[in-house]
Order: structure tokens, then sequence, then C-alpha cells
């Protein structure tokens, strides 16, 4: 099956359009994918699709009943994808009402792909004016290029020869609703011998339609066969931003940087000669016809020029020679992994004499990007290699396949550690060894697929920025990358609308965080639990150096005395003290978090596996923090979180206290009630504190936060005021939570203390240590009108958390049993 590209200068198509409308407004930028099960290939694909495309989706099964549709006045979803038109069609009669309702009112679309189990000739589409002949073979696929759908889809071309896979259905339209987005011919060879359309080779049959709605006002677009016709692909994602009145749109431009990473790096026989400098050269001059000022962008390990055999010297010395004609960055002096480098002197030593080289051979270097070889120490960071290459070549932009991971190259994303940004690499399918046309793995076949509508086709439509890692092996003997990157450039242009540009890295990194804002903060993930992170990470690291328990708080519950009674077991430590937030660390919820995975494990001391020391870090304001759920777990996924509630009125009095006992200026100038009812009049100051004053003990809704990401098992919940009369009990369930090898009895060493009214700590010589005069402040109590107000404020979600705790298996804590006894 080849892609023909003569005629597509002709065709007169309604390019580019956004498909805008007010409609869209009403409707949130998300799709509801209603799947036939979580394993089905065609499930994988649609989420595949849409998660490369980073557009927001909720996937349910088809069948049961449906999510939420609406919040408030809008639309929670801009699209629904329903994988099969069947389950659809075959929809319970109250839920097929309800998302027709739900469309009409939104005016929503579907989205869906016919797949019968019968073989049907001329069968109508059960309540609709269409018909369908199913399980056809077919061939030589176009599109429609007068549909209202076409977008980024290219029309004016044929796809000609037999098309994938024998089980396609095909439309016939009786009705004006319909209108055809794509046609082909039978196949006859498979097709079910059906007199009626034996004779029928040449007639263009209807393979995907749009409904334009006029039939029971609900727009539809109909595939007659799934994603294994690559084409689809494109088609979907037309028919998303179609149906989705432009908020699902996806932009046109694609930005493409093919790096070569290794200029004079590979084995020998496998090297550039003279002639192949030249197609280099002339190959970049015919892709510039299409894709203005494009460079071939040169990494250079300068130990290794001139290290080939016979003609191959006089390839570098042309290299060297012709420049000027290209863009070149940094590689390593001998190409050694930068990770391998704990000492930065000599990391930037190597440097430096790569540097001397470029100077030494006139190579300009003023793209401010550079790449490791490897990836190594880009990710996981390795903080040397990001201060070396600020010192020595002022770099701002890298760019790595491993963040977040190398596998599932479609989830690959950007981020920026201290001021570099790091973008996100695509794989092409050119490595050092992929060097000869005919000996590519899994045959020439594979290639030209991958290019042609397969996955290296699929990398261009998805990702608005491509930046490609090539070897110098790529481009000598076959010139392999010059074959691929030509031939992809001219697929693309031929069947898509995608502009494809070239912009220096810098200016690259600028496009990609204004489309990706979100991006900029990294998450940090634990390196040991990737085995590739782990290759490319220095070995006098450690993730035994993380902890395996934290008290997430929230604030004035507690933690300070839990924290005390947590040091007094053998085998538990904590992490040592900040200069600044003292025995707390404060990384995930706040700006510590940039300072980088090295910068919270030195905190820890360094354990030896054998031990059986348990490290943990108590920072009581994680709990409330919107974001120190999803970057803990990306962390510690199988960390324990012990937190503790006491009731949420006390404890904003306890902290509103707790501020006036540390001179808060906001909180000595207003009274702890005109704190709690300030409302948009009162100046920003109050209302920030009104905010951190009362939203620690919103628990419930807090709690769900963190059960989205860990499960109920990983949670402890202590009640506060247990932890307050009776300790001793309180650490005994904590030890058996913690599952600790070595039991220690809080009997003998927690004291009441009369004249504090807490539990203290017992010393050797039998005298009592208490927590300092910062926790058990002696104040005068709430005033009734505030008690009143705040149990009217947290009366729902202490509703919600009486309800949330016995989902989870927890008994109800005393405080909450006494406000809440008016419902019983
Ligand atoms: N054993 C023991 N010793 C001292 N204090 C105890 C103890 N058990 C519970 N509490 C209560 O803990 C409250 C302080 O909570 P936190 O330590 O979580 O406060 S902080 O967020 O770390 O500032 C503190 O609140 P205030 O009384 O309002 O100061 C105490 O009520």
């Amino acid at each position: 099956m080849g892609p023909d590209c003569v005629h597509w200068e002709l065709v007169e198509q309604l390019r580019g359009h956004a498909w805008r409308s007010d409609a869209r407004l009403r409707i949130d930028p998300r799709v509801l994918v209603l799947a036939e099960s979580s394993f089905t290939p065609m499930g994988h694909e649609i989420v595949h699709i849409l998660e490369a495309n980073r557009i927001k989706y909720k996937l349910e099964l088809a069948g049961k009943s449906l999510p939420v549709l609406t919040h408030l006045d809008k639309g929670r979803y801009a699209v629904i994808v329903f994988e099969r038109l069947e389950s659809y069609l075959n929809m319970d009669k109250w839920n097929r009402e309800l998302i027709d309702k739900y469309c009409r009112e939104y005016k929503v679309g579907i989205l869906t792909f016919t797949h019968p189990e019968d073989a049907l000739i001329k069968a109508q589409v059960r309540g609709f004016p269409l018909y369908v002949h199913t399980k056809l073979s077919l061939r030589d696929y176009h599109v429609n290029a007068q549909s209202a759908i076409l977008r980024l889809t290219r029309a004016g071309n044929v796809v000609h020869g037999p098309l994938p896979d024998k089980d396609w259905t095909v439309f016939v339209l009786n009705h004006t609703t319909y209108e055809p987005l794509s046609y082909a011919k039978l196949h006859l060879t498979g097709s079910p011998v059906d007199p009626s359309v034996q004779d029928a080779g040449d007639i263009n049959y209807v393979t995907a339609v749009l409904d334009k709605g006029l039939f029971d006002d609900i727009q539809r677009v109909i595939f007659g066969n799934g994603f294994k016709f690559w084409l689809h692909r494109l088609l979907f994602l037309d028919a998303l931003s179609y149906l989705s009145h432009g908020k699902l749109s996806i932009t046109l431009e694609r930005y493409l940087l093919i790096d070569i990473d290794d200029i004079f790096v590979g084995k020998n026989g496998t090297r550039m000669v003279p002639s192949d400098v030249q197609a280099l050269i002339d190959a970049q001059a015919r892709i510039r016809r299409t894709v203005k000022d494009f460079h071939f962008n040169l990494g250079y390990s300068g130990y290794y020029y001139k290290a080939g055999v016979g003609a191959e010297d006089d390839g570098d010395e042309a290299i060297i020679a012709n420049a000027r004609h290209f863009w070149w960055f940094p590689h390593m002096w001998r190409h050694l992994q930068p990770h391998k480098f704990d000492n930065l002197t000599l990391l930037e030593l190597d440097m430096l004499r790569n540097k001397q080289f470029a100077q030494n051979h006139g190579l300009v270097l003023n793209q401010s990007y550079a790449v490791a070889p490897h990836h190594s120490g880009v990710f996981p960071v390795h903080e040397q290699l990001y201060t070396a290459w600020k010192r020595v070549f002022d770099v701002q932009v890298t760019s790595t396949e491993e963040y977040p991971h190398l596998r599932s190259p479609h989830r690959r994303r950007g981020f920026v550690h201290r001021n570099i940004r790091v973008l996100p690499r695509q794989t092409c399918g050119l490595f050092t060894h992929t060097i000869f046309l005919e000996r590519y793995p899994g045959g020439r076949g594979k290639l030209d697929y991958s290019i042609r509508g397969g996955e290296l086709f699929q990398t261009f439509l998805y990702n608005p920025i491509n930046i490609f890692m090539t070897h110098l092996s790529n481009y000598g003997n076959d010139r392999l990358a010059l074959y691929t990157f030509e031939s992809v450039i001219k697929f693309v242009q031929c069947w898509t609308n995608l502009e494809i540009k070239t912009v220096p890295p810098v200016e690259l990194a600028n496009v990609y965080f204004d489309m990706f804002p979100e991006e900029v903060s990294p998450i940090w993930r634990n390196p040991c639990d990737d085995k590739r992170h782990l290759s490319i990470w220095s070995v006098a690291k450690t993730c035994s150096r993380l902890p395996k328990f934290l008290v997430i708080g929230p604030q004035k519950t507690g933690t300070t005395a839990l924290y005390s009674f947590l040091g007094l077991h053998p085998s538990i430590r904590s992490n040592a003290n900040s200069p600044t937030t003292y025995e707390e660390v404060q990384f995930f919820n706040g700006k510590n978090y940039f300072r980088g995975l090295d910068w919270y494990m030195d905190f820890f001391p360094p354990v030896d596996n054998s031990s059986d020391t348990v490290l943990f870090e108590k920072s009581a304001n994680y709990f409330d923090s919107d974001v120190a759920p999803e970057r803990a777990h990306a962390l510690l996924p199988h960390v324990k979180l012990l937190c503790i509630l006491i009731n949420p009125a006390k404890r904003a009095y306890s902290w509103y206290q707790h501020m006036i006992a540390h001179q808060d200026a906001v909180a000595m100038s207003n009274t702890f009630y005109q704190v709690i009812t300030a409302d948009e009049n009162a100046s920003k100051a109050v209302r920030d504190l009104k905010h951190r004053c009362l939203n620690p003990g919103m628990y419930a809704s807090l709690l769900e936060r963190w059960l989205d990401y860990y499960p109920p098992k990983q949670i402890m919940i202590i009640d506060g005021e247990k932890l307050r009369s009776d300790p001793v009990s309180v650490m005994d369930r904590v030890q058996a939570f913690l599952g600790l090898e070595i039991y220690f009895d809080y009997s003998k060493k927690l004291k009441f203390s009369k004249k504090k009214g807490f539990y203290c700590q017992v010393l050797d010589n039998n005298k009592t240590k208490c927590l300092g005069a910062s926790k058990g402040h002696q104040y005068v109590p709430m005033e009734p009108k505030e008690e009143e107000y705040l149990r009217k404020l947290y009366r729902k979600d202490n509703i919600a958390l009486s309800k949330l705790l016995p989902r989870l298996g927890r008994s109800i804590p005393s405080w909450l049993q006494e406000e809440l006894a008016d419902l019983r």
C-alpha cells in the first residue's frame, strides 16, 4: 500500500478549520471514553491517542452506569467516544436517554466505531436512516475533500491497495444528515459472496460518515473500522476537534529538531566519508525547501575526531570544513557518562577540553544546548552535570528520552530544573547499529511502515515538538537517516496540513513551555524503581536515604508530640534538622521541591540495607497541600502515611493562637472571629490567613486527595484526642501499622505531666522532658459564637468524614461522634 502524493496541490479543501463555536464555552476539554473493557486493544488505542495528544479523558465501561455528566452549568465532556457503535445502540433506555439528552443540551458529539459480530448486508443501524454492509475487505481509501471535518488531514490522495483487516463496515446513507467522510472500494478476495456487491468493484463505498445532527439533533462521526488503518488516527483527531466545536483542537504546528549526537563517535567502517558529508548538506538544502531554515544539529565529542580509517578521517575533516552549514552542541569529550563523575572539577575539566576542541576547530556553539551521552545525569538528575553545564557552556536547554520514563514514549514530557529546560526526545528507530536499509531490524518494510502511517509518522502527528536523536553511523554507508527523514517529512506534508518548522533549541524550549506551562514543575521519581534510571544514576547515591513513612499533619493536631514519641523507638530515625524549618523538611509541598532529590535525600542518614532502621519525616503542612499527594506518591509510592485528626474547630483555634504566639502581625491585629469570618471585603492578608487557618480542617476532602494516590491500607488515621490522653496505646497501634520488628514499650517511657497537662518523655534519670513552650499553650477558650460559626462551617465536611471513615474500615473518633450527635 503506497501513498501517492501527486494530486494534492489541486485539491480544494476546507483547510485549517478550528471549528470554534460558542458551544465550546459550555463544555470542559475532556473526552468520555466508553470502552468495552479495560483490556481491548481498541480501548487501549483510543486512550493512547488521547494521552499522546495530552487530551484529558475519563475511561468508563460501556454498559455500566454513566458518570456524572455535568458540573454546575457546564458539560464535563466535550465529546463522547464509544469504542463500539453497538454498545451505544444497545444501551438501556435510561442511560441512552441520559446521554442523548446531554449531547443535545450541550451540543456534544458522539464518535464511534462499528464492530458488528455478524456479516450483514444492507442492515439498518437500529433507529437511524443508515444502512451497513459489514465484514468486508476494502482497498484504495481516500477522504472526502469536501468534508467539513478535515483539519489536519489533507485530502486528495489515495491509499492504494488492500486495506488492513477484513472486517470493514461500509455505510449506505439514506438521509441528508449523513455526509461521507471517506471512501474505499471493495477488495473482492476475501469479501463475502454477495451478488449485490459482487460487480461493484469500482464503486466508492463510504467508510466513515458524519451525522450532521439533522435527524435527531446529535452530531456523530462513525468509522467503519478501527486504528489498524493509520489514516483513521488523523481522522479521529479531526473528528474530536469538529465534534467539540474546537475545544479539543491540537495545534497544526510541528517543530522538528534532528540531533546527530555523536558526529565523531562511531566504529571504524561505519563512519561518514566526504561524499556522505556532501549528501548531508544536500539533504539539508532539500528539506529547507519546505522546512524553512532547517539545520541538522550536530553534537561532538572531540576526543574521537579523526578516529576512523582511510576516507573516514577525510570525512571528519569535511565535517569541520563545512561546520558553518550546521548547528553545533557539545556532548562529552570522550563520550563518558556524566553521572560517573562525582567530582565536579573533573566533570568540568572534561567539558572544558571539549569546549577547547570547538574553539580550536572554529565550531560556533551559540545554541546554549547540550545533550548527555546515554541521557546520563539528566533524569534522574545528577546535580553536578547541571552545575558543570551552566558553568562551562551556559547550557539552558537539553533533551532526554528518560523523563518520566523511556518506556511509553507517548507519555514523555519536559521539565525545568535549575533554569535548565529539559525537553522530551522522541525515538525515530535510528540507533548506532541501524546502518543499512536492507538490514533494518524487522526488515525494510518495517521502516517504511513506520514512515508511512506507522510509529514515526504518528510521532510527528502527536507531538508538536519533535526532537530526534540520531548517530553518525546513520548518515554513512546507506545514509539511512536521510532516507528516513526526507521520506517522513514528505509523507507528513502529503497527508496532513501540519506545518513543519525548525527553530534553534532555546526558541524551541520557549515554544514548548508556552504550549505546556504545566510541565515546568518536575515530578521526582524513585530512581530505584526503574532499572534504566538506576543505570544512569551515580553509584554514590542510594535510595535507602528515603523515608519509609511520613507524618503528614495537619498542623496543630499533635504532630510534634507524635514526632518526639516516634524518635524514642530504637528502630526509627528521622531526618536531620533544617536550618529554617527545624525538624520539618517541607519538601513535597513548596519551593523546596525544586531543589531536587539530592537536596531531600541529604537530610537522611545513609541506612544499611540489612539494618532495622526505618526513616521517617514529619511535615505537618503536607496534609492540606494540593501538590504533595501526587509528588509524594511519585517518589515514595510504597511509603506509609500517618495523619492525626482532632476537632477541626479546635485545630483552627490552636493554629490562630500559634500565630499570635509567633507575633504574626495580621493575627495580632484581627480577632479570631474577624479572621474566620473574613469575606471578600477583607484585605488579602486577612483572607490568606483565614484560608491557612481553616482549610486544613476540611479533613474528608483533603483525605480524598491522598486516597486518589495511596491505597487506604497505607494510611493510618490517628485520633488526636487519644494521642493526647492515651499515647501508649496509640503508639502500640502505630508500631503495628508500621510493621516494626522491634517492639518498644512506651508505657515505660511516657508519663503524664500534671504541670503541662500532657504526656512527656521519661529520661534516664527519671525526670520528664516535655515539648517546649510553643506546644500546649495556655489561652482563653473560644467564644461560643466562634465555636458555633466553625461548627456550621465544618459540618458538611464532618458528615463526609463520618461516611468516609467507615468506608475505609476505620472507627469514628469520639470528637466526631459528639460533633454529629444531633444527626442520630
Ligand atoms: N504530648 C503532647 N505535648 C504537647 N502537645 C501535645 C501533646 N499531645 C498533643 N498535643 C497538642 O499538639 C498541639 C500542637 O500540635 P502540633 O505539634 O501538630 O503543632 S505544629 O503544627 O507542629 O505547630 C498542641 O496544641 P496547643 O495546645 O494549641 O498548643 C497540643 O494540644
